[in-house]
């Protein structure tokens, strides 16, 4: 169902709830929205804890969720209840002083849902509007519950179910509609953002960001800007065959000064441009913010932040809306530090940048010629031309998802960025495979072995926190961490900045020095964005807890592996005197390799098939995490009979294993339980004293 009907008929009352959202600093108790304001800064305006007093902040209550994967949200909170999204796309309301559920509503994803995802099943917030809660699920539904009981009012199919397209993100709200994209560019997939009216889940438009066949209309706002513009940025016949990504996975922002949506886009897909365009062009609107009518999804203007992508550096980084005084003028601006590593100030009135420098060192582009708005890449970047590129920071990011914040007090950014090396190169074999990973490049199959040799090359993978000064651009302060994938940021009016760590740690720091003035043990990973917000007076900051998504899921050797923790949220409070119980002990089982002789034929091709089709959720190299299991530890790898069941029927599917059989024969089933079995050897070897 594609098409765009008349501008949405906008109800007064939503129309009232966006003045609430715009006036938000005049109820700073609340958190109505993802980035607390329409400004998206994660500032909150409270000012009890603060650098004097933050060492006496203590867990005033957690709850355990009934989810182990990645937790991802950044909870909203209205009038004393909360309410978080969780990972398999559940919603839970609680009582925002005590941590006491008060309602979950669970849209049952189907377990094979999780295919879908290419980065864990995740989901980053919920939107709240007159009443109701809006949030997307990985199976691709738009659902709005009612806040007060958590029953359903409407639930509307945003994909189309038989491709990898899953909602991860959160939608947003204005104008009466609910705006909501997908992920699934490294899927193969065609990008799109859509608006549904809020009263009625019924689609206003939708916003196609690549070509699609040519001569064929979508009847979508995006049919005449696409042949206008983007058509021509294209090259050959295959791109809109194997989609062409762009997809719309996480920011969205609604500018009330100007009326306006900012909609930040993916990346190409397939990676290769070489497959996907000829190795030609700037493949418009990938890697780029949109600036869009929120009435009727008309373009507005675009700024393409790396033209041609193929290095997976989307630009769906979250934005944060601000007015900057920038050589003595007043400027209303965006700021944005995508995946490619360059920190953007940019005018919001024409798309133009203001300016742009490099948070991180990188090693595609040179800079960002201004007078054009271009970057100035480096020939050896082009690895479908030029062969093998090891960028840093490559497609993790050097900021991905996780938010940054904004104090407007210290004017500073504070961005959790990363160095993460990653190695490119042209995969000459690419064969699309609808639904499953279609990168069309090798990025280093052959982890962790490869993995150590990248991490030799290039020092180490790098995490840190910084402050960055978005008028001089130039960082102010930084915190090291040992490594990446921290998490999102919250500053506050009391002068501190909290983020959540990969080694499960919370902390405080002043905003101001970057000095740590407070931490937690967690026990676990920490994601996503911390929350401020108050209750009968009394101030409180919130995150949820829970390792997962695309790093940690695929990067094994580089990531800490943790105890089975449920997902949880934490709240904090002065004098608070809660306490988490105490820590499990990690529970791992031994390998468990058969003494069955396989091939050294089959071990190849099941290593293959294996880091392309099983690698990105159970881990490199066969090494997991834990998040999900350790094939080589599992109790199904010494049993060709039952390991298919589960690889090719299908027998764990309500667990989140989808069957293969599209993708898989029986053969190559036992192939990868040879390559399995192969590297569960070897492991139980290294292991002997
Ligand atoms: O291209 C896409 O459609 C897409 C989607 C998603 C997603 O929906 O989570 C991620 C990415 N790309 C991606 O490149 C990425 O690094 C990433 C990390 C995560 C995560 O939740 O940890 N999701 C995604
Ligand atoms: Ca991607």
């Amino acid at each position: 169902a594609t098409g765009c009907s008349q501008p949405g008929d906008v109800g007064t009352k939503s129309v009232a709830f966006d003045a609430r959202i715009v006036a938000a600093d005049s109820e700073p108790q609340n958190w109505l929205s993802h980035g607390r304001t329409y400004s998206e800064q994660r500032f909150s305006p409270l000012d009890d804890i603060a650098a004097g007093n933050v060492g006496g902040l203590g867990l005033a209550w957690y709850h355990d969720l009934d989810t182990f994967r990645g937790q991802e949200g950044t909870p909203l909170v209205v009038d004393g209840v909360m309410y978080a999204t969780t990972a398999w796309s559940k919603i839970v309301a609680l009582n925002a002083a005590t941590g006491e559920r008060i309602w979950q509503f669970d849209p049952e994803v189907p377990g094979s849902a999780g295919l879908h995802a290419c980065c864990d099943v995740v989901n980053r917030g919920a939107a709240y509007a007159d009443g109701r809660l809006f949030f997307g699920t990985i199976d691709g539904r738009l659902i709005a519950v009612d806040a007060k009981t958590g029953t359903k009012v409407w639930s509307v199919q945003t994909t189309d179910p038989e491709t990898s397209q899953a909602i991860s993100g959160a939608p947003r709200v204005a104008k009466g509609k609910v705006f909501i994209g997908n992920g699934g560019a490294d899927q193969g997939v065609r990008g799109y953002i859509s608006a549904y009216d809020q009263s009625t889940g019924k689609l206003a438009w939708r916003f196609y960001t690549v070509p699609g066949e040519p001569g064929k209309k979508d009847g979508a706002a995006s049919d005449e800007v696409l042949e206008r513009l983007a058509r021509k940025t294209w090259s050959g016949d295959r791109y809109w065959q194997i989609g062409g990504g762009g997809t719309v996975w996480d920011s969205i922002v609604y500018d009330p000064d100007f009326d306006r949506l900012y909609v930040g886009v993916g990346n190409g897909g397939p990676w290769d441009r070489g497959i996907r365009s000829n190795g030609e062009g700037d493949n418009l609107f990938i890697g780029s913010i949109l600036a869009l009518d929120p009435d009727t999804g008309e373009y507005i203007w675009h700024y393409q932040e790396t033209p041609g992508d193929q290095w997976d550096f989307t630009s769906t980084q979250q934005m944060i809306l601000a007015d900057l005084t920038i050589d003595g003028t007043a400027r209303q601006v965006i700021m944005h530090a995508p995946k490619n590593g360059f920190f953007y100030v940019i005018d919001r009135k024409t798309g133009k940048p203001v300016s742009a420098e490099t948070f991180v060192p990188v090693n595609w582009a040179e800079k960002v010629d201004l007078a054009t708005g271009r970057p100035v890449v480096y020939p050896a970047a082009r690895y479908d031309k030029a062969g093998p590129f090891l960028a840093s920071s490559g497609g993790w990011g050097a900021h991905n998802w996780h938010p940054m914040a904004f104090s407007p007090q210290t004017g500073l950014v504070y961005i959790p960025a990363m160095q993460v090396p990653m190695r490119y190169a042209t995969d000459g074999s690419f064969e699309y495979r609808p639904g499953l990973l279609n990168l069309g490049v090798g990025t280093g199959g052959k982890l962790p072995e490869e993995a150590a040799a990248i991490k030799a090359m290039l020092g180490a993978f790098q995490g840190r926190l910084i402050a960055w000064d978005p008028v001089a651009q130039k960082e102010v302060w930084r915190a090291e961490r040992d490594s990446p994938w921290n998490g999102g940021v919250l500053a506050t009016a009391g002068g501190l900045v909290f983020e959540g760590l990969a080694d499960g740690t919370f902390r405080a720091h002043d905003a101001k020095t970057g000095k740590e003035l407070w931490r937690f043990e967690a026990q676990q990973a920490i994601m996503p964005g911390p929350v401020s917000y108050a209750v009968n007076g009394v101030q409180y900051v919130a995150v949820m807890v829970g390792k997962g998504g695309a790093y940690n899921l695929a990067m094994p050797g580089f990531s800490r592996p943790d105890p089975r923790i449920p997902g949880r949220i934490m709240a904090f409070k002065l004098g608070g005197t809660a306490k988490l119980p105490v820590k499990a002990k990690a529970d791992v089982p031994p390998f468990q390799p058969s003494d069955e002789k396989f091939t050294a034929a089959q071990i190849a091709h099941g290593d293959a098939l294996f880091n392309s089709t099983c690698g990105a959720c159970h881990g490199a190299g066969a090494q997991s995490i834990g998040v999900l299991p350790d094939l080589r530890r599992s109790g199904a790898l010494a049993n060709g009979d039952v390991w298919r069941q589960i690889v090719i029927d299908g027998m764990l599917s309500d667990n989140g294993m989808a069957s293969f059989a599209k993708y898989l024969s029986p053969a190559d089933a036992e192939d990868i339980r040879a390559y399995v079995n192969d590297r569960a050897r070897v492991a139980k070897g290294a292991e002997k004293p």
